[in-house]
């Protein structure tokens, strides 16, 4: 498929507001998709632009996180009674019940809904959460729109996909996989990437983003997940319920009422952060500034930016690896506080 040309943020409008006029959306089922994809691939950030371009919709997003500290839902540009958090580990593995749980209680409370988006963890198998859509009683209320997989092409190497259970998993289910941050690399590494990824799934839907600025009516309300298609008893048999473990992922957190010292952190980032950290985020707090500070890392790139506290300063971290040595961590990180 050829890449998809990037369209303004009129034109997406346009093309959400169409869709709200002529998609048929049954009053009964509410159409469920799951967004999945390796850490840091993008799944927030697409979620916020379907978030700000559904206006008139009612959507509930169901937001999970691996770590104790839920910074995801924290950084939702719209979050609100409808936005449920679910924390405390993976949902693939510990929320089945759970999840069909939180769902039933959302469609209980809400007397509209028109959709329901999910967002799992980078470290989730999707498979088990479709499962619970299509094989409990879930399925009586909602339908199984599709599962977007969102792809960090800056950071996706084929070696390390196939070396993570979860990595390979989101994009053998996906319906639709979303290359994302094509502004980081060139379009022959997205080409590339793209031939890579259909040898694994050949016929799926492909498309290119760039902070996931894609158009809705190509993701959402489309049909694709095909409950034919997963293989139910098998799957039902043979859920991954180590696959943290095979992975070997773990995440640490950190929280502080005090703020750090923007130099010392500096030089965390700098010195002492360890290779095998390959994703962090944070809302961080810095005695020399007035303001929230965003503080994301995807493999090796960083980013701090700006908004403002809606309540009062703190300092709460997640990091994200393999082989983590959750002491020094948090050691290095109480040397960064004021004091
Ligand atoms: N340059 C660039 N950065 C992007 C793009 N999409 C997302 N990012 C950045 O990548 C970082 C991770 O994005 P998130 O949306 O938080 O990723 P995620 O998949 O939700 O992360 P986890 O939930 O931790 O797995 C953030 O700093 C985003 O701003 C993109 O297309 N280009």
């Amino acid at each position: 498929m050829p890449p998809l040309p990037l369209f303004s943020c009129s034109i997406l409008l346009i093309l959400s507001l169409y869709m709200l006029e002529t998609l048929a959306i049954s009053p009964q089922l509410i159409p469920v998709t799951i967004i999945t994809g390796f850490l840091g691939s993008g799944k927030t950030t697409l979620l916020n632009q379907i978030l700000q371009n559904l206006n008139g919709w009612k959507v509930a997003v169901l937001v999970n996180e691996f770590g104790d500290i839920n910074i995801d839902s924290q950084l939702l540009i719209a979050v609100d009674e409808e936005t449920i958090e679910l924390t405390n580990g993976c949902i693939c593995c510990t929320i089945n019940d759970n999840l069909a749980d939180v769902v039933y209680r959302l469609l209980e409370r809400r007397d509209r809904l028109d959709y329901l988006v999910v967002e799992t963890t980078g470290v989730a198998n999707p498979l088990p959460i479709a499962l619970t859509f299509l094989g409990t009683e879930l399925r009586n209320m909602t339908h199984l729109d599709s599962i977007v997989t969102v792809v960090d092409v800056e950071n996706f190497t084929l070696k390390e996909h196939y070396a993570s259970e979860a990595a390979l998993s989101q994009i053998t289910y996906g319906d639709i996989i979303l290359l994302n941050k094509t502004d980081l690399v060139s379009e022959t590494t997205v080409d590339a990437i793209e031939n890579q990824i259909r040898d694994i799934k050949e016929g799926t839907r492909i498309l290119r983003s760039e902070y996931g600025k894609v158009p809705l009516p190509l993701i959402l309300d489309v049909n694709l997940a095909e409950a034919g298609s997963f293989p139910q008893a098998l799957a039902a048999a043979d859920l991954p319920s180590n696959h943290l473990n095979n992975d070997g992922l773990m995440s640490v957190s950190f929280r502080s009422d005090r703020p750090f010292a923007l130099k010392k952190f500096q030089q965390f980032l700098d010195y002492h952060l360890p290779e095998n950290v390959f994703r962090a985020k944070g809302i961080l707090w810095f005695v020399e500034s007035p303001k929230r500070h965003i503080f994301q890392l995807s493999g090796k790139r960083f980013t701090i930016n700006d908004s403002e506290w809606e309540s009062s300063p703190k300092n709460q971290m997640v990091l994200i690896g393999r082989k983590l040595n959750p002491l020094f961590l948090q050691q290095m990180l109480n040397n960064c506080l004021t004091w």
